[in-house]
């Protein structure tokens, strides 16, 4: 059945000036399947899903060009699927049947830029998607002023404003009509970094306190870990993988998620015995073939110096760093000559051409199958 072809019920009752639509308590706020989008025959989203539930923070992660603001604009409706559906609060904004267009749907948009009216005072800003009687949308816009601390600017153009001022004015306008789902594509990005940790955590705040749910694209893996509940990857247009940040973080689905998150070690080997044998020795190697070849990637927080009685492989000092935090030791494993990094916590300045030991702590090695075995 076309749900769009006689005008579907739920197209005149979703607006996100509208109560928000309750989904049932199991059902996800956002539901986002199969969507493909291509520009001039080339893919730029190729079959992408997740879903975000009630009150959730999902990060969509990836690096640029990957397709991440094309899968957030169409969710938003500025851009129009080739296929695949979207679904907020458990009604159709798009599908094989139709578009809702993007002032239908009840979504709250943030940019990088912030977008806000020029020639509008910050009051104005803030009001401006509000549709009920005026006395009520004055209280919501002093309510959400004074929430951020920006009561004393009513009266003030965004001209007049700091940029962490600013991005608090656009937040608190897309949330003014209490949307479903907030859209957020690098909201945080034009800000110094100085700025940004204070203002990241204020909107953060925010969004928790409203119960918000959220869909944000940012090509920062830490940002990413530091708001979401849930980080999507996406590369090259496809969705990798999906999950906890401690899921990604500690069991990526390949080694590219894996380098997303920090540098990375990398020695390989033959799978023998249900391990994979390497130059930092052997690692066990689930689901492996025997025989196959298999890459071990192993985070430089994780390769630790040990105690040359304890074991560990032998490797030559190229060079030893004291960031403030933790000191970065770069060597050669002995024999074999792999490059390798190893971040320690505190002082420890092995002099260059030293020997050290090295191994990988209990349960870090992250182990993938080679390409193409
Ligand atoms: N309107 C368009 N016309 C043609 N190509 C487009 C259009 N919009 C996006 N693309 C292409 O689609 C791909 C994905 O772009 P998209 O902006 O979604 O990536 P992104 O992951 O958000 O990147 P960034 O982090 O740099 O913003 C890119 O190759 C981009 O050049």
């Amino acid at each position: 059945m076309n749900q769009f072809a006689s005008p579907p019920e739920w197209a005149s009752q979703v607006d996100a000036h509208d109560a928000a639509p309750d989904p049932a308590p199991s059902q996800p706020m956002l539901e986002v399947s199969a969507l493909c989008r291509r520009f001039a025959g080339v893919a730029a989203v190729e079959d992408v899903g997740f879903d975000v539930a009630q009150g959730e923070v999902t990060c969509l992660l990836g690096p640029s060009g990957c397709g991440k603001s094309t899968t957030l604009r169409m969710i938003a409706g500025i851009e129009r699927p080739d296929s695949g559906a979207v679904r907020i609060g458990g009604r159709a904004m798009s599908d094989a049947g139709g578009f809702l267009p993007p002032e239908r749907r009840p979504v709250g948009l943030v940019f990088q830029d912030f977008a806000l009216f020029p020639h509008l005072d910050v009051a104005a800003n803030v009001g401006f998607g509000l549709q009920g009687p005026a006395r009520q949308n004055r209280d919501r816009i002093g309510e959400l002023l004074e929430r951020v601390g920006l009561s004393g600017h009513a009266a003030k153009y965004p001209h007049e404003l700091s940029g962490g001022e600013q991005q608090r004015v656009a937040l608190i306008r897309a949330l003014a009509p209490r949307p479903c789902v907030m859209l957020m594509d690098e909201p945080f990005s034009s800000l110094d970094h100085r700025l940004r940790d204070g203002v990241r955590d204020a909107a953060l705040d925010l969004l928790r306190e409203t119960e918000t749910t959220v869909l944000m694209v940012t090509h920062d893996p830490e940002e990413a870990m530091l708001m979401g509940h849930r980080i999507a990857v996406m590369r090259k247009g496809r969705l990798i993988q999906e999950g906890r940040p401690d899921e990604l973080y500690n069991r990526p689905a390949d080694r590219g998620v894996a380098a997303f998150f920090s540098d990375l070690n990398i020695v390989s080997g033959r799978v023998s015995g249900g391990r994979v044998q390497t130059g930092l020795g052997a690692f066990p190697a689930p689901g492996l073939a025997e025989g196959s070849r298999a890459e071990v990637a192993i985070r430089p927080q994780h390769l630790v110096p040990t105690d040359t009685e304890t074991g560990g492989t032998p490797a030559r000092v190229e060079r030893a760093r004291y960031l403030g935090r933790e000191s970065l030791i770069e060597m050669r494993l002995e024999p074999g000559g792999a490059a390798m990094k190893s971040r320690v916590p505190g002082l420890i300045l092995p002099a260059p051409g030293s020997l050290i030991h090295v191994a990988a702590q209990p349960g870090s090695a992250m182990v993938f199958a080679c390409d193409g075995e």
